[in-house]
This record gives structure tokens, sequence and C-alpha cells, in this order.
């Protein structure tokens, strides 16, 4: 949780400064029963009104004052508290948004959205207890203990008995409770997962009719955390009592003795008064720490699932290349690329890759589905680096390049298309921010989006639903198109991005493309032959290998899996 150190550093004066308030709070609550005691014992017993209306005062001074600091030191750990878990979530997010694909991958997206959330917030309440009360407990544990040797020493011995008992019950609870808390975070991360899933298929489930299917899983999952909640605190609920019982049995003893001590003579009543007043307190202070100790030990499960996100590192890399001195990327090399997946070291997605392209030219790529294609295209912004061998943009190493700066000279749009809820004119312009009204009308037009886009009553400022629900598959593809080429980037990779548009949009969208940029590097990768035969070099990928490369009508002479697309999609080849 080294993680941590930052706000500890940041915050610990603050933190201090409310134990500060804190301390006068308890000094206040501590001298409460001595003064009474004295009020019983002098003022009481001697029939003394003015000491009683005297010490009365004190009381209530005292009272003013502990009241006063408890206002200041609660509005201090309201606002550390609040700006810890602002901050923390915040550069949660960051890391989570730093990570590299393979990095990321590890972890679930429903896990990553609890951790964010639910995990944050833990450690945010901890930290807000800890201030108000958490802190007030020992300091509270430690005084009554003072004051009540001070009070009677011998009576003191019972405390001696209490203390070590109820600190036993508290690290058994800890030692139970943490493993159990753990758990608690990894069933809610699978409920997350249930609903984030369900919510994004909810299309699918409604055509299959699966309703029944999916209230299972969920009532299954939503079960799964009733039982292990309902465990957790059953378990936690068996410490409190037992803590009560030994203390209330302490409580006993000091009446049994106490009275003895008042009868013979040797304790005044007032002092066995104060002592058990003494008692209460630490009693109560005693049950509060075990209470701490079981937030302690759920924050700690939270601390920890949020520390391996945060503790993920990355490869340490060389000094990275700005691309200043090279403005743009004029072509693309790939030279005995080989690339697995992590975890599959032994299985080769891409195998021995070699080819180039220039500015102004267009690549196909095509083949099987699982064949390696968006997996070659995905090495070009670094989102995977090459495992052996090098992918190389205007001569240099992918690699050894600054990640910022080689993205954004690069547009994508990928195989599954993400629009955010906005209009849909915020959505084109996310390719770039400043991008103007007109260039996002051109990247529209390029698009084939801007006439339907004019066919809704508020055109570019129509507002789209969560994921452009309100959109048809093939109009949510336009728009991402316009999307990336909006900003005008050296290179535009699109990933099967046209399948749900027709052959004769697409062919206008293509022909588009190739009009507006000479520089522009385009690769479309596609299962339909006609997206990709109009380049100028097409590539055949089969499992994982480059099996043809060249025109269209080249490929059709010398390539066989070439020659089985055309003819599974047109029937005979042409002669
Ligand atoms: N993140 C990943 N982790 C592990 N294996 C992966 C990952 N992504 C893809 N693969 C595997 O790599 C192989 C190539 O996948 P890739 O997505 O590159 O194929 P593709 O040719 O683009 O397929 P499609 O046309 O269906 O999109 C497949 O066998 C796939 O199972």
């Amino acid at each position: 949780m080294r993680y941590l150190g930052k706000y500890v550093k940041k915050y610990y004066k603050f933190a201090l400064l409310g134990i500060f308030f804190l301390s006068i709070e308890v000094f206040c609550d501590l001298l409460q029963p001595t003064i009474m005691s004295k009020m019983v014992d002098h003022g009481i017993a001697n029939r003394d009104l003015r000491y009683v209306l005297v010490a009365g005062s004190v009381m209530l001074m005292m009272t003013g004052i502990g009241a006063v600091g408890a206002v200041i030191r609660n509005n201090i750990s309201s606002i550390v508290s609040q700006r810890f878990g602002t901050e923390l979530r915040l550069d949660l997010f960051r890391k989570i948004q730093s990570l590299s694909y393979e990095k990321a991958g590890k972890f679930d997206t429903a896990s990553l959205v609890t951790r964010l959330t639910n995990d944050v917030t833990q450690t945010q309440n901890f930290v807000n207890g800890l201030m108000r009360i958490f802190a007030k407990t020992p300091l509270i544990c430690i005084g009554s203990i003072v004051m009540a040797v001070s009070l009677d020493a011998k009576l003191s011995l019972i405390i001696a008995f209490i203390v070590p008992m109820v600190i036993a019950i508290i690290y058994l609870n800890t030692r139970i409770g943490y493993p159990l808390f753990q758990k608690v975070q990894r069933t809610l991360d699978h409920i997350n997962g249930v609903m984030r899933e369900y919510l994004s298929g909810v299309r699918v489930v409604k055509a299959f009719n699966r309703f029944d299917y999916e209230e299972n899983r969920f009532s299954e999952s939503n079960e799964r955390l009733m039982n292990t909640q309902t465990l957790t605190m059953r378990v936690m609920a068996v410490f409190s009592p037992i803590v009560m019982l030994i203390i209330n049995l302490g409580i006993i003893c000091v009446l049994w003795f106490g009275g003895i001590a008042v009868n013979n003579g040797s304790l005044e009543v007032g002092k066995t008064i104060a002592f058990i007043n003494y008692m209460t307190q630490l009693s109560s202070s005693l049950m509060m720490l075990s209470m701490v100790f079981t937030a302690f030990v759920r924050a700690r499960a939270s601390a920890e699932r949020i520390g391996e996100v945060m503790n993920v590192e990355e490869p340490v890399r060389p000094e990275q290349l700005d691309m200043h001195e090279h403005e743009h990327i004029t072509n693309i090399d790939f030279k005995n690329v080989s690339f697995s997946y992590t975890g599959k070291e032994n299985e080769a997605v891409l195998k021995q890759i070699n080819f180039s392209c220039r500015s102004g030219m267009t690549l196909g790529i095509i083949g099987s589905t699982g064949s390696g294609k968006s997996t070659l295209v995905n090495l070009i912004p670094r989102f995977y680096e090459a495992t052996t061998g090098g992918v190389y943009v205007s001569g240099l190493n992918v690699c050894e390049l600054d990640e910022q700066a080689l993205r954004c000279r690069i547009a994508m749009v990928p195989q599954q298309n993400t629009l955010f809820t906005g209009t849909i004119i915020d959505n084109i312009r996310w390719g770039n921010e400043h991008a103007t009204d007109a260039e996002v009308e051109q990247a529209a037009q390029i698009a084939q989006a801007h006439d339907f886009i004019m066919s809704f009553p508020d055109g570019y400022h129509t507002v789209l639903g969560q994921g452009g629900v309100n959109l048809s598959g093939g109009q949510k593809q336009r728009i991402s198109i316009a999307r990336a080429l909006v900003r005008q980037s050296d290179v535009l990779i699109l990933d099967d991005c046209t399948s749900a548009v027709d052959v004769i949009t697409e062919s206008k969208i293509l022909t588009g493309l190739r009009s507006r940029s000479k520089e522009l590097i385009c690769m479309i990768i596609a299962q339909r032959i006609t997206s990709v035969m109009g380049a100028d070099l097409i590539m055949v990928l089969d499992n994982g290998e480059i099996v043809g490369q060249g025109t269209h009508e080249e490929l059709l002479q010398s390539c066989s899996i070439y020659r089985d697309i055309y003819v599974s999609q047109f029937g005979e080849v042409a002669v």
C-alpha cells in the first residue's frame, strides 16, 4: 500500500490538527467524572451548595469547550476525507487510463468499476472515521485508565485483566474478518459484471427472449452477495457482544469490590461513581475500538484492491523520442514481425510479417476470422508490441516513440464502434476538439453521414442515447468514420468498420477517402472483397501469415485463398 504514502504526506498536517481538537474534546470528556466525584464527595456530602454550583459550572464549561472541539474536528475530517477520496479516485482513473492493453486486460472491467467506486468509498469512510471517532478511541482508553489508576490503584487491577482479553478478541476479529471482507468485494465485482453485461447486451437478451436466464443469473449473483454479506455480518456480530460481556463483568467486579471498600471506609462513594464512569467510558471506547478494527479490516481489503491497480508496473522504457522532427508518418514498415499474446507465448498470432506502405497508399487486409488482421493493425499505434521483429513509422521503431506523439498521427475506427452520450457533433468532434463546423461537415460528407444527419430534425445537434442506441448499425459506423476523419491524421485504420454499410455507400466512402488526401496512408480491414479490391496493395492473411500480396488482379492469379474468397462472394472468377 505504498501508494497511500502520497496522501499521508499531503494530509498529515490537517490530520494532526484534527487530532489536536479531538484531544481537547477527549480531555473535556475525561474531566467530567472527576469533577462529578468532587461534587458528590465535597459539595453534596458537606451540603455545600456553592461548591456544587461552581463544580456544575465548570462541568458545563468543559462540555461547551468539548463541543467546539468536536465541531472543528468534524469539519476538518470531512474536508480531508472528501479531498482524499476525490484525489484517490482521480489518480486511480488516471492509472487505469495509462495501463497498456495487456495490463488492463488482467482486470475485469466490472472489477475496475467496483474499485473506482465502492472500494474508494470504503477507504474514504475509514479516513473520515479515523479522524472523527477512531483516533478518539485510543485516547479515551488511555485517558480513562490513567484517571482510574489515579483514583484507586487497587480497583484498577480489574482493568488490567479486562483490557488484554478485549485486545485478544479484537485481534481475532481482524484475522477472521479480513478474508471475509475481501470475499464481499469480490462478490460485488461479480454482480457488477453481470449487470454490466446485461445492460450492454439488453437488445440481444430481448431478441432471444432470455429474460428468465438473465434474471436467474442476476438472482444467483445477488444471493451470493447476500449470503457472503450475511455470513460476514454474522461472524463480525459475534465479537461485539463478547467484548460487551467481558466489560460488564468488569463493571460488576468494580461494584462488588468498590462496595466492600466503601463499607470498610477505605473508598469514598463519589470516587466509586467516578471509577464506574471511567469504566463505562473505557468500555464504550473498547467497543468502539472493536468497531474501528472492523472498519479498518474492511478498508484494508479495499485499499489493497486499489493498490493492485495502482502498483501495476509497466516496463521501464528508455527515453521516448518525440516525433517533432518527423512531423508526418510517411511510411510504415513491418520487418519480420511475430507476435503472441501474453500467456499464450506458444501460439504465435502473427508470424514473420513483412510489408511496407507509404503516403498516399491504400492497403487492404483480408483474411478469415481470427487470422490476425486486427492484431496486426493494433501494433502500429503500439497497443501491443511485436514479440520479435519491429514495426517502423518513418523509419523509427514505434517502441522508441512517445506514445502520445505516435497516436495523435493515427486515426482508427475499431471493429466495435463506440459512441458517447451527447450530440452527433460532439461525437464527431471527439476525434479533434479543435475541428471547425465546416471540417466536421466535410468529414461527415466523406463518411456518407451528412445526409442522414441532416434528415434528423436537430441535424448535427441530435442527442444520441448511450452508445448511440437511437442510430442504426450502419449510421453508427459512419459517424465513427467521420470522427476518425476529422482527426486529420497521417494514418487511417478502418478495422472492418463498414460491415453494416451497404456496398454502394461503402464504395462512395472509399472514393471519398482516396480523393481526400494524397498523403494519407489508409489501411482497410474487411471481409468483403469489394471493400479492398480498389486498394493499391492487398494483403491476404491466413493463420497469422501473409499468404498473398498484390493488387486485386494479381491476387486473383497468384493467391488461391484470395480466389476462394472471391468465388464465395461472387461465384466464378471472370476470365
Ligand atoms: N486480447 C487477446 N488475448 C488473447 N488472444 C487474443 C486476443 N485478441 C485476439 N486474440 C486471438 O488472436 C487471434 C487473432 O485475432 P484477431 O482479432 O487479430 O483476428 P481477426 O483476423 O481480426 O479476426 P476477425 O476478422 O474475426 O476480427 C485469434 O485467435 C484470437 O483468439
